[in-house]
């Protein structure tokens, strides 16, 4: 059994994490954190959770993490760059959920998190933890990125267009919207119900803290800089990102047959049958990303439209897969749920 910990177990990807992993057979929750609700058992705050999880919530500074296998953090940014080297320094392996190993340019990062990083040392050693990319080197690592919601989305439907260097990589697009859990648990007057609901807004044009993300990733694929315009949107649903991804064609070959070919091994991407339109709700509380292939009116543009929950394939399931990666488990141990409908 892997002994697990997870810090940051009242947020909503904390907390996801505990609905997958109380149902992972591989697995032993050994601690789970919150500042403000130690001594409080998780099931009374998670009446979900009644029967599967019997721990109660531990302060972050007294639990015992160094005697867990793996830790996940699913805090804010600028939480596990402060412990992560204690941890690994105790043979402890780290999946962060937030971004603070995420992009390899330590300066780049700091510019758009508005932080100075507290192990700059470590950034180079973590690994990006997208498996569709990354899964030999996520075997061995010791310490996972896990990648954002959106750049999850955004990376999976460009990924075979730029590795096949059939489309012009300098003109991307990638226009996205989010459910509100995207921006987590805590009280904000924009995700209040009579803010967000019945509405529907873009944000973040000028710049958005996953762009450098997504580029860093493309890039490595495409082998250079790519161009992208990516604007993301709040959309008045729970869970799930709906991703419309448009690319200009400049080498003519069978697209669907690239997608299905690229993805035919993979246990979490599902290529749909051509002319179809994939749904949020179709993934929800699943571990799958649907992506469909358009070619409108036959022209120049590829219209690619990739679906995530974001709290799984675009957080928590993400990082159990990761998870089960790195201790060498079925990688889909713990991630069969089919999608809830409605
Ligand atoms: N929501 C989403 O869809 C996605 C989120 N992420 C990332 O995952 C991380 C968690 O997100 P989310 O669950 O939505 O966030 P929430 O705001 O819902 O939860 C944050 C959690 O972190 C804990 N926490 C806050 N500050 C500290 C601290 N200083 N030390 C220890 N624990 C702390 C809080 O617990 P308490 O206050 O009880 O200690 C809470 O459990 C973020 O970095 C987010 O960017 C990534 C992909 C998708
Ligand atoms: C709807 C919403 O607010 N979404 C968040 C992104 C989701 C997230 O948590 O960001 P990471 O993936 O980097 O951790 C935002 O735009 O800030």
């Amino acid at each position: 059994m892997i002994k697990v910990g997870v810090v940051g177990g009242t947020g909503y990807t904390g907390v996801e994490l505990l609905r997958l992993l109380a149902q992972h057979s591989g697995v032993e929750l050994k601690a789970i954190t919150s500042r403000g609700e130690a001594g409080t058992a998780v099931a009374d705050m998670f009446p979900s959770l009644r029967g599967r999880v019997g721990l109660q919530f531990t302060d972050p500074a007294k639990s015992s993490l160094s005697d867990c296998d793996v830790v996940f953090f699913a805090t804010p940014n600028g939480i596990a760059m402060q412990q992560a080297v204690s941890l690994l320094a105790a043979g402890v392996r780290v999946i962060d959920l937030a971004a603070d190993f995420r992009i390899q340019d330590v300066a780049e990062w700091e510019k758009w998190y508005g932080m100075s990083h507290a192990s700059p040392a470590l950034v180079a050693e973590a690994v990006y933890g997208l498996p569709e990319m990354n899964r030999d080197k996520i075997r061995n690592a010791r310490l996972v990125a896990n990648p954002g919601c959106y750049p999850t989305a955004t990376q999976l439907g460009f990924i075979p267009l730029l590795k096949a260097g059939c489309v012009d990589a300098s003109t991307l697009i990638a226009d996205a919207k989010s459910g509100v859990s995207g921006a987590g648990r805590k009280a904000e007057t924009h995700i209040l119900f009579s803010e967000a609901g019945d509405n529907f807004k873009a944000y973040g044009v000028a710049g958005h803290r996953h762009l450098p993300e997504i580029r860093q990733g493309l890039s490595l694929v495409a082998g250079g800089p790519v161009g992208l315009t990516f604007v993301p949107h709040l959309t008045p649903m729970i869970r799930g990102i709906h991703a419309t991804l448009y690319a200009r064609v400049t080498k003519e070959i069978d697209f669907q047959a690239l997608f299905e070919r690229a993805y035919r091994d993979e246990p979490f991407v599902d290529v749909l049958p051509p002319g179809t339109h994939p749904e949020t709700r179709s993934v929800r509380a699943s571990n799958v990303c649907r992506i469909a292939v358009h070619r409108p009116q036959g022209g120049d543009t590829l219209v690619i439209l990739s679906v995530i929950d974001n709290l799984v394939k675009g957080a928590a399931g993400q990082a159990v897969q990761n998870m089960n990666i790195m201790f060498g488990l079925d990688e889909c141990a713990g991630l069969s749920q089919l999608p809830v409908l409605p």
